[in-house]
């Protein structure tokens, strides 16, 4: 029996805080976070280690409990409820582990079944329900082999599947591709994108790698010493990134950063007439092609020196990062008219 398509369920933080009691007094681990997944959205939470993701993971399954503030699942209050009422909301969210978190002991089928098994639900659905996860996430012909058995990959199809079997409206995923090479990240990630459009399941995911975010989420939020400090659509927020936090996060993935010899000899004193102004310049969607660049010189007569550049797309939708030098004492120019014709542009700093 296939998971029936849900239409999802949203998920709100509001002016969500945590502390915990640590040895050297109380620890501060998100701060008036407030947040909304949208149902069927995939949402990407970046941040540093210790910038409070799992913390704020946690909550969505009541693993832990804010210490003000609300988080709702499908309009229920977690954090408030307990009992059969708490039960219900677990059924409704599925996670998956870094560490896979499979059982030894059992098969694949085995691992899938176990959340049915607890559940009570009877062998002969069981059976039919764990055949078609497995068909589901392309395990069949290792149904019956034991976690000792199966590649990093296929341990976590085990956990996506077994985190299915349930038939959640949320799937949370704690750093699901971290353990795994960049070829089988790219295979769960295409897997978690289709479940998310095949069963409208809202994906919640933490992750320390932008590229993640990029191949995967409609939405994204940037978490910064347990503060939410960025959030919007992935590619919006790819475009337009306001915070450092952000930025650094981005120079990771776009791969566009100042060469060696440029970056050492960056200023942010006042140009003058020796000096370079270095610029970040942003194409977004129909702009990713254009050659404003040999417009800026042959309408308005500024040399243009790039130090370096790439074309990224999020799902269809292009846009390009470049890096360049102008005269520092036509930067206003140069960026009005790039501005003018639709592109971003930040100034980085001089070089003399
Ligand atoms: N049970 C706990 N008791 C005390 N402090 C905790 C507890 N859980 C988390 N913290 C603290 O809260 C902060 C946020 O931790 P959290 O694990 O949520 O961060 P993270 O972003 O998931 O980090 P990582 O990527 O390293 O897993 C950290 O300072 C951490 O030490």
């Amino acid at each position: 029996m296939t998971p029936e398509p849900t239409t999802g369920a949203a998920i709100r933080f509001d002016g969500v805080g945590k502390a915990f009691a640590g040895p050297k007094g109380q620890v501060t681990a998100l701060e008036d976070v407030s947040l909304t997944v949208q149902p069927g959205a995939v949402c990407g939470i970046i941040g540093r280690s210790g910038a409070g993701k799992s913390t704020l993971l946690r909550m969505v399954n009541g693993l832990e409990r804010p210490t003000s503030g609300t988080v709702t699942v499908a309009g229920h209050d977690v954090g408030r409820a307990s009992g059969s009422a708490l039960r219900g909301i677990r059924r409704d969210v599925g996670m998956i582990f870094q560490h896979f978190n499979l059982l030894a002991s059992r098969t694949v089928f085995g691992n899938i079944a176990l959340p049915l098994e607890i559940a009570g639900t009877p062998s002969d659905r069981i059976r039919v329900t764990v055949n078609d996860l497995i068909a589901r996430v392309g395990l069949e012909a290792q149904r019956d082999r034991y976690p000792a058995e199966l590649s990093g990959g296929q341990k976590q199809r085990v956990g996506i599947a077994r985190a299915l079997a349930t038939r959640p409206k949320v799937l949370l995923s704690d750093e699901a591709t971290s353990a795994l090479d960049p070829e089988t990240t790219q295979t769960v990630l295409r897997l978690l994108g289709d479940i998310n459009r095949d069963l409208g399941l809202t994906i919640l995911l933490i992750t320390h790698e932008m590229a993640v975010v990029r191949d995967i989420a409609s939405h994204m939020a940037v978490i910064d010493q347990g503060r939410i400090v960025e959030a919007g659509a992935t590619y919006d927020v790819f475009v337009r990134p306001q915070h450092p936090t952000t930025r650094s996060f981005l120079s990771g993935v776009t791969g566009v950063t100042l060469p060696q010899f440029i970056a050492g000899r960056l200023e942010q004193t006042r140009p003058d007439a020796a000096s370079q102004e270095v610029i970040r310049v942003t194409f977004a969607g129909d702009h990713a092609t254009d050659p404003m660049l040999a417009r800026l010189t042959g309408q308005m007569g500024i040399d243009v020196n790039i130090l370096a550049g790439a074309i990224e797309e999020i799902g269809p939708r292009p846009f390009g990062n470049l890096l360049i030098s102008v005269d520092a004492m036509r930067g206003d120019d140069a960026r009005a008219y790039l501005e003018r014709h639709g592109l971003l542009t930040e100034v980085l700093g001089y070089v003399r």
